[in-house]
C-alpha cells in the first residue's frame, strides 16, 4: 500500500462562507485508512460544516477536498456506497420494524458487493453489534431515544462502509449503550480497517476512541495530533500525591516520572498511597482553545 493509497480524507485550504461570513478559514488535514479521528471544538467552531462538506452534502467556497480519492461535491453512487453516515437521528419509517428496515436499506448496497468487501451486513448480525437483538421485531416508532440512536449507528454501517462519519454518535446513550458503541468502533477500525471521523463534545470518549484528535476553533485548526502529543504541546503539570508517616503531600511537576524516582530514592518504602494525575484531555483542550482565542483577539 502506498502512502497516497492510505490517505482516505485529504483536505487543503478548505474555506466556507455563509453569505458574507467566513466560517472555515483554510482548513487542512488528512485522515489515513483505519484511523479514528475525533473532530473537537466549541459550539459553532465549524465541525458540522466540515463533515457535511466531506459527506458531499454542502459545497465548499474554496479549497481542495478528496474523500476516497474523489471530490465529494461530485461523488457518484458507487462512491456513496463506500461511505457511511450517521446523522443526528432516524425519524422516518416509524411503522417499519428494526430488522425489516435494516434488511431493506442493506439491499440497496447489494449491487456494490465485491469479493473483498461483502455488502450488505446481515440484519441480525448488525442488531447484535449495536445491542438491539431483543428489539429487532419492534416498530421503530416504539423505540426509546437511545435505542433509535443505536439504530442510527446500525444504519450507518449496514453497507460495510470504508469511511464512516459519526456526528455526535453517543448523545443520549446510557453508559451501557456507550460501552457497546465504543467496542463497536474499536472493532470496526481494528478488524475491518474502517476509517472513522467523529464529532463529540465528550472528551473522555475522544480520548478513549480516537487515534488522532483535530481541534477546530473559530473555523481554524487549533491543534492536530494524538491525545498525548496535544498534552505535550501544552506541557501541563502533573500532580503527584503521596503519604509518608501519616502525612499527605502534593507536588506539581512537569517531570512526574523523574520526581517519583527521586522520591523513592530518598524515602523508599516510607512512601505510600502514591497517585500521579496527568493533565487530562479536558485540561489540554481548554488550554488550546483559550490560547487560540487569545491569538485571534
Ligand atoms: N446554513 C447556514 N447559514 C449561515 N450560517 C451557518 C449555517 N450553518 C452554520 N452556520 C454558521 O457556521 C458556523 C459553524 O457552524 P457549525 O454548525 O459547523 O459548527 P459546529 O462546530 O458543528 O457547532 P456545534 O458544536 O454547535 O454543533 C456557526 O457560526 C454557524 O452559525
Amino acid at each position: 500500500m502506498t502512502t497516497s493509497d492510505s490517505v482516505v480524507v485529504d483536505v487543503d485550504g478548505m474555506r466556507m462562507r455563509y453569505g458574507s461570513i467566513d466560517v472555515l478559514h483554510g482548513v487542512a488535514f488528512q485522515v489515513h485508512r483505519g484511523e479514528v479521528l475525533a473532530l473537537l471544538g466549541p459550539n459553532g467552531a465549524g465541525k458540522t460544516t466540515t463533515i457535511e462538506i466531506l459527506e458531499g452534502f454542502r459545497m465548499r467556497s474554496a479549497g481542495r477536498v478528496a474523500v476516497l480519492g474523489a471530490d465529494p461535491a461530485h461523488g457518484t453512487e458507487q462512491w456513496r456506497a463506500r461511505v457511511g453516515i450517521v446523522l443526528q437521528s432516524w425519524r422516518d419509517h416509524g411503522n417499519w420494524r428494526v430488522r425489516e428496515l435494516l434488511r431493506h436499506l442493506g439491499s440497496l448496497y447489494a449491487c456494490y458487493s465485491t469479493d473483498r468487501v461483502r455488502r450488505p451486513r446481515d440484519p441480525d448480525e448488525l442488531a447484535r453489534a449495536v445491542g438491539l437483538t431483543e428489539h429487532a421485531d419492534r416498530k421503530i416508532r416504539t423505540l426509546s431515544g437511545g435505542q433509535r440512536r443505536r439504530l442510527d449507528v446500525a444504519i450507518g454501517i449496514v453497507g460495510r462502509p470504508e469511511l464512516l462519519f459519526l456526528d455526535e454518535p453517543t448523545a443520549g446513550l446510557d453508559p451501557e449503550a456507550r460501552r457497546v458503541f465504543h467496542d463497536l468502533v474499536h472493532q470496526l477500525s481494528a478488524q475491518d480497517e474502517t476509517t472513522i471521523l467523529l464529532t463529540t463534545h465528550d472528551l473522555n470518549e475522544a480520548e478513549k476512541l480516537a487515534s488522532r484528535i483535530v481541534i477546530l476553533n473559530g473555523g481554524r485548526i487549533a491543534a492536530d495530533g494524538t491525545a498525548a502529543e496535544l498534552a505535550r504541546r501544552i506541557a501541563g503539570e502533573d500532580e503527584v500525591r503521596w503519604t509518608r508517616d501519616g502525612r499527605h503531600f502534593v507536588q506539581s511537576t512537569t517531570e512526574s516520572t523523574k520526581f517519583v524516582r527521586e522520591l523513592f530514592g530518598e524515602y523508599g518504602e516510607a512512601v505510600a498511597e502514591l497517585e500521579v494525575r496527568r493533565a487530562s484531555l479536558e485540561d489540554t483542550y481548554l488550554a488550546l482553545v483559550h490560547k487560540a482565542e487569545a491569538e485571534v483577539a
